[in-house]
């Protein structure tokens, strides 16, 4: 469907969103107090172009889950435009002004793995059943024959064979490995132009892991798609953004810090954070073997709700200083291009007057020697 549109190579564009949640709270506070809200995504500018892999990487409750929800239309933003291929998505689904690509076709370009396909499948119905159901939805003019013909070649495409046997399989005599194969499938059905591939290994044993990282790899070149992987761990993001020339995006309470080829944000991270993540996946970080503490100046990672002023992660870095308890530094103009390495840390400025401000309580001087120079 992709050169129906348009020629242009970026797919998905995400201008300034943000996506807050109102907090639920009980009947007593609902009458007095206003509801918290949960600052979930904030103010995230990027591009996914055609054939992308961006593997995004965070602590747990981050933001990781809903920006990729974003990404594919699912999650309406509180703030800023999402489009595909220059509609937005949102306009689209509301029929606001002149819709050139209807809703219907954005959301068959856009598609989803969930970490547990187990919980994906209906348990009651056969695979070729649960297959056959979003063809019939979105291409009922397909015969019986045709649609069939699809999925057999799709299950042997993953490596289920014989296709006919794993057809007429109910979900629970699947392996989880197996499930997942179908999940993918079902998601490959609709020839998207984006799969959001949220922890789609991690449920998996060690071994299989790689195996279907690697599948989902070949898949993705073969079918021309683009991918946005989550993960909380960065050996599998690194794995995945490395071997198909991607990106990795590290988030940090909502925000983007820091975005770029693996080998630049893993060889030499700008941001403190970037740092931290790095020093928790012992094999991407050799010198974490010798240092026993990670490098913050807190564990505590602050409430989504009331991040922290200026840069959000002042309250736990072990660089900060007065200045980034009140400016918030910015990923930089480059952030949304595909290639390039960015991250929202005033230290990437040699003239920010990060060098000049007051180290904050706690904090040692790391750059006594080169105060007033960038260390990067
Ligand atoms: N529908 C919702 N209503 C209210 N709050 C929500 C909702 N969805 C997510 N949140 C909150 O938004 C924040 C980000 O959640 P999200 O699931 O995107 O993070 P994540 O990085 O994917 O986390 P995890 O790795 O644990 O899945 C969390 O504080 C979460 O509690």
């Amino acid at each position: 469907m992709s050169d129906r549109y348009t020629d242009d190579d970026i797919v998905m564009s995400l201008d300034e969103v943000s996506v807050h949640f109102e907090k639920e709270q009980g009947l007593v506070d609902s009458l007095f107090n206003d509801p918290d809200r949960v600052q979930a995504v904030d103010d995230i500018s990027i591009d996914i172009e055609e054939n992308d892999v961006l593997a995004l990487v965070g602590e747990s409750g981050c933001g990781k889950t809903t920006l990729g929800k974003t990404i594919i239309g699912v999650q309406r933003p509180t703030e800023g435009n999402v489009t595909y291929r220059g509609q937005d998505v949102w306009d689209a689904k509301d029929g606001v002004g002149d819709v050139d690509i209807p809703y219907g076709d954005i959301r068959k370009a856009l598609q989803i793995i969930h970490q547990d396909p187990g919980a994906a499948l209906n348990p009651n119905r056969k695979v070729l059943t649960s297959l056959e159901a979003p063809i019939e939805r979105w291409k009922p003019e397909m015969s019986t024959e045709d649609r069939r013909a699809r999925i057999f070649a799709l299950l042997k495409r993953v490596g289920m064979e014989p296709p006919e046997d794993y057809a007429h399989r109910f979900p629970h005599q699947l392996s989880g490995g197996e499930q997942q194969r179908v999940a993918l499938v079902r998601a490959l059905l609709m020839n998207p132009d984006v799969i959001l591939a949220d922890e789609a290994v991690s449920a998996l044993d060690v071994s299989l892991r790689v195996e279907t990282m690697d599948l989902l790899l070949e898949l993705q070149e073969q079918f021309n798609t683009s991918f946005v992987f989550i993960s909380h761990t960065l050996s599998n993001a690194r794995y995945l953004a490395e071997k198909a020339n991607g990106r990795i995006g590290i988030m940090y309470l909502g925000e983007l810090v820091e975005i770029g080829p693996p080998e630049e944000v893993l060889g030499d991270p700008k941001h403190p954070y970037s740092k931290v993540l790095r020093w928790a996946t012992a094999d991407l970080d050799p010198s974490s073997q010798e240092m026993v503490d990670p490098p913050v100046r807190s564990i505590d990672i602050p409430d989504p709700v009331n991040p922290p002023s200026g840069c959000r992660f002042h309250t736990r870095c072990p660089e900060a200083r007065e200045v980034c308890t009140t400016a918030a530094p910015e990923l930089g103009d480059d952030e949304s291009t595909p290639g390039a390495h960015c991250a929202a840390c005033h230290r990437t400025d040699p003239n920010h007057e990060y060098w000049e401000s007051q180290l904050l309580e706690g904090v040692h001087d790391s750059d006594a020697v080169t105060t007033g120079e960038a260390d990067d």
